[in-house]
């Protein structure tokens, strides 16, 4: 008997709709990484755990390499701290000091070297190797590129490269739209992910930033403050019993 259907841990569904199983549910998860996991002798699929971590505010400081390079290149411009950050688009909070500030905080991010310069946020660089590292857990970046793609698209595959190694280029998903991509965890500092699934397979993990560390989640949502954070027991908490 053929069955199709999902399985949900910790309220999130954790098999994308398209894994067919022959009847048995146990443990399964996404048995699509290669034909020979789809079964095990004892008829269950071994599952592997997908983490889906984004770029900027988790991996690369954004906000930092913003503010280091709009002060170098607006001196006399009004500027602001990053403890004063509030809300994810930070040419919004900028335009709010000051129409024309938003034009300029643009350019910044759009200018060419913005995303290769970046420097990782603490403790990412050893956190994702030792997570590429771990048994049963396969580890993708999710990030979106901006939408003047002339530098930003090269500049993150150039950051990858650089910081993690020519391996992790094989783990890079570019997208504009996450909740089509299927994973148990998304890592991630931006609070509200939405797109064209309105279902995402994964749980999104909030990651701490300057912009959202002062907002209140509700539950079951769950933070990841920093790498120094422990991730290795978010991690824990989605594989199967
Ligand atoms: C414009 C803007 C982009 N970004 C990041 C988020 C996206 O990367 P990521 O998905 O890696 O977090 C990328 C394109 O929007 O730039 C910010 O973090 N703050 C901003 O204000
Ligand atoms: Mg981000
Ligand atoms: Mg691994």
């Amino acid at each position: 008997m053929l069955f199709l259907g999902r399985v949900f841990l910790h309220q999130q569904p954790v098999l994308p709709g398209y894994c067919i199983s022959l009847g048995i549910l146990g443990g399964l998860g996404h048995c699509n990484s290669s034909r020979s996991r789809w079964f095990s002798s004892s008829s269950s699929c071994l599952r592997r755990l997908r983490v889906l971590v984004d770029m900027d505010g988790v991996l690369a400081d954004f906000e930092g390499g913003f503010l280091q390079k709009f002060r170098i290149k607006y001196p006399e411009m009004p500027y602001i701290p990053l403890e004063d950050r509030r809300g994810f688009w930070v040419s919004e909070q900028y335009g709010q000091m000051d129409p024309e500030l938003s034009d300029k905080a643009i350019s910044i991010w759009e200018s060419k070297n913005f995303f290769i310069d970046l420097d990782p946020i603490p403790g990412a660089v050893e956190a994702m190797k030792q997570m590429a590292k771990l048994e049963e857990t396969d580890v993708f970046i999710c990030t979106s590129p901006i939408k003047k793609y002339l530098y930003c698209p090269y500049e993150k595959y150039a950051w990858v490269e650089k910081h993690l190694g020519q391996e992790f280029l094989e783990h890079i998903v570019l997208t504009r739209d996450k909740t089509v991509v299927s994973g148990d965890l998304l890592i991630d500092d931006r609070l509200d992910i939405i797109g064209a699934e309105k279902r995402p397979s994964w749980e999104h993990i909030l990651f701490t930033a300057c912009h959202n560390k002062h907002l209140e989640l509700h539950p079951p949502r769950r933070r990841l403050h920093s790498w120094a954070d422990n991730w290795k027991a978010i991690l824990d908490s989605k594989r199967p019993l």
